[in-house]
C-alpha cells in the first residue's frame, strides 16, 4: 500500500511506523468498515442494533458522495449483491461497481461534472417512494464532490465561495453552515428530496467530533445552523464572497428563503444515522499493530486539531518525556493521534499539514539530538504524519516519515516551513510517504516510535 515502502523502512522504528499506518489505512477502508458494520441475513439487513425486512420495500438503492463514497457503494454490493436495484454516487476516487452509478466530481473546489453527478443524484432521490429504502453513502469530500448550487447562484458562485472559505482558516462547522445555506442538498435538503423513502445513513466522519450534520454537510441530517451563522462567518473572516451570495443569505435572513430543515421536520422521521467509520477506527488499528511488535501503545488524542507545525512540538515533547522518564508509558512505546490540523499559509510553496507537521518534528529531533550531549542515537524517536486518505494539502503524498538524521541543515527546513515549501524539502530526503488515493478518508494518522535508550 505505502509505495517504495523498503527505501524508507532503514531502521526497525520506521519499519514499525509503517505497519502502524498501514493498519490504520485498511482498518478504514469501507471493505473493512461495512463488513463489520453490517450484515445480510436471508432477507434481514442489519445495521447496529436495528434491522430492516427487505421485504418490506420494492427497491433499494445507494445513493451519497465523497471520497470515499465509490467504495462505500462498492462494499455494499459484496454484501447485497442484486438486492440493490440502483443509486448513484458522486466521487473523486472511482471504482467499478455494478448496481450503483458512479459519477466523478472535484475537490476540494467544485466542479461541472460534479454539478451533473450531483443533478444525476438528486433525480434518483427525486424518484424515491415510501417504499424504497435508501442506504446513503456519505463520507469526507463529499461537500465539494456534491455541489447543488440552490435557487439562482452558479457553479461559479460555490466555485469562489469555497475558495475563500478554504483559505480564510475558518473551522470546517463555519465552512459548512455557508455550504449548507447555498445548497439545494446539504444541510438535510437531500432528505426532503428522498422523504417518504425509508433511510439508513451510513456515515464515514473526518470531522473531529463528529457532528453528523457537519460531516458532508449533512445531506440527509436536521440542520441547526441558519442563514443568519452563515452571514455571520463571511462577515467575522472577512470573506468577500460574490454578491449573488451575500444576496441569498441576506435575503434568507429577511425569512425570504426557506431554512434548512431542523430536527422537527418530517422529512427526518424515516432517517437512521450510523456514523460507521472515524478517526478512532484507524487509531485502534494502528494501536493494535505497535502493541504485537512488543511497543506500548498509547493513543493520545483523536482530536487533535491546530497548527501543524506547533502541534508537531507538543507530540515531540511528549515523545522526551516517554524516552527520558517513562511518562506517561514506558518505552518502546508508540504514541498515536488522529484528528486533522491545519496549515496558516504565509508562503507560496508545496506542501500540507502532516507534512508541515513531520518537518517541524524533524526539526525538533534534530534540535534535542544535538542539544542532548548524546549523539549516539539519532533514531530514538521516529515520526510518521499522514492524511489517511492518501493526500495531503494539495500534493500526492499522503505524508512524511522523519526521525534525528531527517534535518542536517536546520535552516533549510527553518526556511522551508517559512515559505509552506516543505514538500520538495522532504522529498530532497526522501521523507515523503506516497500511498495514492487509499480508499478512505478519516483524517490525520500520527505514529511517534520511541525506543528505550
Ligand atoms: O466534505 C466535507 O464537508 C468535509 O470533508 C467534512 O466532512
Amino acid at each position: 500500500m505505502i509505495d517504495d515502502r523498503d527505501a524508507l523502512a532503514s531502521t526497525a522504528a520506521r519499519e514499525v511506523a509503517l505497519d502502524c499506518l498501514e493498519a490504520g489505512i485498511e482498518a478504514g477502508h469501507p471493505r473493512t468498515v461495512i463488513r463489520d458494520a453490517v450484515t445480510l441475513e436471508d432477507e434481514t439487513f442489519r445495521i447496529a442494533e436495528t434491522t430492516y425486512d427487505l421485504k418490506a420495500y420494492d427497491d433499494l438503492v445507494v445513493l451519497g458522495g465523497g471520497n470515499a463514497a465509490a467504495h462505500v457503494a462498492a462494499a455494499l454490493e459484496e454484501i447485497l449483491g442484486d438486492r440493490i436495484d440502483g443509486g448513484v454516487v458522486v466521487t473523486d476516487d472511482p471504482v467499478d461497481t455494478e448496481h450503483v452509478e458512479v459519477r466523478e466530481g472535484d475537490h476540494p473546489v467544485p466542479s461541472e461534472r460534479g454539478v451533473a453527478g450531483t443533478r444525476h443524484l438528486l433525480e434518483a432521490a427525486d424518484a424515491a417512494t415510501d417504499e424504497t429504502l435508501v442506504v446513503t453513502a456519505i463520507t469526507g469530500g463529499g461537500s465539494a464532490l456534491m455541489p447543488a448550487p440552490a435557487g439562482e447562484l452558479s457553479l461559479a458562485d460555490l466555485q469562489a465561495t469555497t475558495d475563500a472559505l478554504l483559505a480564510s482558516g475558518a473551522d470546517i462547522g463555519e465552512i459548512n453552515a455557508v455550504r449548507k445555506h447555498l445548497s439545494a442538498l446539504k444541510g438535510g435538503r437531500l432528505a426532503r428530496r428522498v422523504a417518504p423513502a425509508t433511510v439508513i445513513s451510513l456515515l464515514f466522519s473526518d470531522v473531529v467530533g463528529n457532528d453528523p450534520s457537519v460531516i458532508a454537510s449533512g445531506p440527509v441530517v436536521p440542520d441547526e445552523s441558519t442563514f443568519d451563522d452563515a452571514l455571520a462567518v463571511l462577515e467575522r473572516d472577512g470573506i468577500d464572497a460574490p454578491a449573488a451570495v451575500v444576496d441569498r443569505l441576506e435575503r434568507g435572513v429577511a425569512g425570504e428563503v426557506s431554512e434548512t430543515p431542523g430536527p422537527d421536520d418530517p422529512a427526518f422521521e424515516h432517517v437512521s444515522t450510523h456514523v460507521v467509520a472515524d478517526g478512532m477506527t484507524v487509531l485502534e488499528a494502528a494501536r493494535e499493530a505497535a502493541a504485537e511488535r512488543g511497543y506500548e501503545p498509547l493513543v493520545l488524542s483523536s482530536r487533535i486539531r491546530g497548527e501543524a507545525r506547533e502541534a508537531a512540538t507538543t507530540h515531540v515533547a511528549i515523545a522526551e518525556e516517554v524516552r527520558a522518564t517513562g511518562n506517561p508509558v514506558s518505552p518502546p512505546a508508540v504514541l498515536l493521534s488522529g484528528g486533522e490540523t491545519t496549515v496558516t499559509i504565509r508562503g507560496d510553496g508545496t506542501g500540507g499539514p502532516n507534512q508541515e507537521f513531520a518537518t517541524s518534528a524533524a526539526l525538533e529531533l534534530a534540535a534535542e539530538h544535538a542539544g542532548s550531549g548524546r549523539d549516539d542515537d539519532p533514531n530514538k524517536i521516529t515520526v510518521a504524519a499522514i492524511d489517511t486518505d492518501g493526500i495531503d494539502g494539495v500534493t500526492d503524498a499522503a505524508g512524511a516519515l522523519v526521525d534525528g538524521t531527517t534535518v542536517e541543515d536546520p535552516d533549510s527546513a527553518r526556511a522551508a516551513l517559512a515559505e509552506n515549501d516543505v514538500s520538495p524539502f522532504l522529498e530532497a530526503r526522501h521523507a515523503l510517504i506516497r500511498t495514492g488515493p487509499t480508499g478512505t478518508n478519516l483524517n490525520d494518522l500520527r505514529i511517534l516510535v520511541v525506543e528505550q535508550s
